[in-house]
């Protein structure tokens, strides 16, 4: 008899090398490397070739990768054009995924995948690579500009990923502080097991789909407000809960119409997740850093989460990434339906490790089901079928 786990909770789909979690003790490492040491002396760019590569690159191999991918943060002119026909009040994410699913027409070259005992070495895989994680933060910073209707700001190539995309953010020089924000938030973001897109990203690929259309899968998946996209939702509730003095009936009334609590709770994490952690630390370090005074939102948050551990504790529910990042992006003025953009900007990381890994070992992914469906019947014309609907 085929067993059906609803949401295929504990089933293994597939083995990788790339990142561990211990959801008991709250442990996240990425190819052994806990992820605190890493956040705390690595970058976006290292650690991105930690995840592609499997080991922590050499001086050289760092240096040249950083070099490749900032040759490659100009958009294409026909990209950028298309974009300028987008609706202003268009999601960031259907940008991102229509941008880059578009790229995928300018990079021919799948058919090199069907050897799939060679894709690890061939030069498409790694060039393609490097191609959509150097677009992904010039796509999300040329957008801000663009909805506004003005010209983007052009990238510049001696910036690293994190300072290039507040620079084209904003037009300013990069704060120092806020650059490194930024870094940390991409190295918390880039990596997580077989997560709901990783694992959109991994069927894709299993088809030997071209990378553009792997990463347009994924980041649709993300959008959605019960994975990437509840960093925005964390900042809309805490508007709507409005004070720390109106959390608790706030929480007990969505908790007695069944509603989820944005932010909180994760498959994998029976503790507050590891990256919240290091989030709820950024945003402290912010506060600091502008005089100490907590705003509302913040105040609010550290109230929500308290009110949460003594309801839902008991069930495993506490903070999850979406939490303080939404609330860390806020503090640093990024626009709120920006927030799963700058997710999936460090989720290609992931995502392409993790489709490297695929197509090098692959099996088409083709599930099963359980049938519950009417036995054959037999065809009744319209005519003999009645008035019933
Ligand atoms: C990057 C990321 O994707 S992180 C996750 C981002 N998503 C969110 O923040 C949305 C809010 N959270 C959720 O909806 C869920 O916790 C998910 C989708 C993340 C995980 O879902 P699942 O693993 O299927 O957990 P499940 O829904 O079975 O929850 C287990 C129990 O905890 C409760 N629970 C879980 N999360 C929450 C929540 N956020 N608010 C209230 N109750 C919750 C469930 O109601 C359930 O209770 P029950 O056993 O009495 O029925
Ligand atoms: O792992 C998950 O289910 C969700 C995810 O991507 C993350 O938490 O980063």
């Amino acid at each position: 008899m085929t067993e059906f786990l609803p949401g295929l909770e504990g089933v293994a789909a597939t083995k990788s090398a790339i990142s561990f979690i211990d959801g008991e003790k709250g442990i996240l490492s990425y190819r052994g490397y806990p992820l605190e040491t890493l956040a705390a002396n690595s970058t976006f760019e290292e650690t991105t070739l930690l995840l592609l590569e499997g080991e922590l690159p050499t001086d050289t191999s760092l240096k040249s990768f950083v070099k490749d991918l900032r040759a490659h943060y100009r958009t294409k002119y026909h990209i950028r054009e298309m974009m300028r026909h987008f609706p202003a009040t268009g999601h960031p994410m259907d940008m991102l995924q229509t941008a880059v699913s578009s790229l995928g027409m300018f990079y021919p070259g799948t058919e090199c995948l069907t050897d799939a005992n060679s894709c690890e070495d061939i030069d498409y895989v790694r060039n393609m690579t490097v191609n959509i994680i150097a677009q992904m933060a010039p796509l999300v910073a040329m957008w801000e500009h663009m909805r506004q209707g003005y010209d983007p700001v052009e990238p510049r190539s001696d910036l690293s990923v994190a300072e290039n995309l507040l620079y084209m953010f904003t037009g300013q020089e990069p704060d120092p502080l806020m650059a490194r924000i930024m870094d940390v938030c991409l190295i918390l973001h880039a990596e997580h097991t077989l997560n709901a897109s990783t694992f959109a990203a991994l069927v894709a690929g299993s088809t030997l789909a071209s990378p553009y259309a792997v990463i347009s899968a994924a980041i649709g998946t993300l959008s959605g407000p019960l994975h990437g996209g509840a960093n925005q939702m964390v900042v809309g509730m805490l508007k709507e809960i409005g004070a720390p003095d109106k959390v608790e009936a706030w929480v007990d009334h969505k908790l007695a119409n069944k509603e989820v609590i944005w932010g909180m709770g994760h498959r994998e994490y029976k503790v507050k997740d590891p990256r919240a952690k290091i989030l709820h630390k950024l945003v402290e370090k912010l506060v600091q850093e502008r005089g100490g005074h907590l705003d509302q939102m913040f105040e609010t948050a550290l109230k929500l989460e308290e009110v949460c551990a003594d309801r839902l504790g008991h069930k495993g529910v506490y903070p999850n990434v979406d939490f303080y990042s939404g609330i860390l992006y806020s503090e640093m003025g990024i626009p709120e339906d920006q927030f799963t953009a700058l997710f999936a900007v460090a989720r290609s990381a992931g995502w392409l490790a993790h489709w490297r890994e695929q197509i090098a070992n692959n099996r088409i992914y083709r599930p099963t089901q359980i049938y519950i469906g009417s036995e054959q019947r037999e065809y009744v014309p319209i005519s003999k079928r009645g008035a019933k609907p």
